[in-house]
């Protein structure tokens, strides 16, 4: 189990395009974890342009991340929600279906996808990760597409290329 987020990446001055994708269902929470994320954004990209939108359910996620992507390249995806398990095998099933296709959305395209839609086992859990501060996955989103466009921009200046060419 994790105790604590990771440090603060350094700030980034420019102007990325950045969204968050993030899923309504269970209100309550994954309002607090775009709020989080947004607040967090503020402090480490000030200039940074973010737009935000959101989707009924993490199941949602992916294929509104994969639209993005193919309409208007943005530089990273944040990608928020919250599955709380049921009495059926509902979520595991959502949650390993959207991990799946998040990171195969990224690696295909070549933008980074921050994956924060969450699962847990119940309100507590919940409570710690979307409205607490020690563990908030809001901020460590923020704090991992800093820290992801950071190495992607050292690439770009290093090689006039996000990834060197073999021809
Ligand atoms: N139970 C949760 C869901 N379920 C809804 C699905 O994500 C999806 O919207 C539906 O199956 C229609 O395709 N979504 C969450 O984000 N969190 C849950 O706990
Ligand atoms: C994760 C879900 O979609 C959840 O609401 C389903 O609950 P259940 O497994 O009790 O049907």
């Amino acid at each position: 189990m994790s105790t604590a987020l990771p440090t603060r990446p350094r700030s980034l001055n420019q102007r990325s395009q950045i969204v968050i994708v993030a899923s309504t269902y269970n209100e309550e929470f994954t309002d607090a974890l775009v709020e989080n994320c947004k607040q967090e954004l503020e402090e480490l990209m000030p200039n940074s342009l973010t737009n935000i939108i959101r989707v009924p359910g993490a199941y949602e996620v992916p294929v509104t991340v994969e639209a993005l992507i193919q309409q208007n390249k943005p530089e990273c995806v944040i990608t928020l929600g919250l599955i709380i398990r049921g009495q059926t095998a509902h979520g595991d099933l959502v949650a390993e279906s959207v991990t799946n296709a998040l990171q195969e959305i990224a690696v295909r395209n070549t933008v980074p996808v921050i994956h924060e839609v969450v699962l847990v086992d119940d309100d507590k859990q919940a409570y710690a990760r979307c409205i607490g501060s020690k563990l908030n996955r809001g901020r460590e989103a923020a704090r991992a597409a800093t820290s992801i466009l950071d190495t992607f921009n050292q690439f770009k200046r290093s090689t006039g290329r996000v990834f060197p060419s073999n021809a």
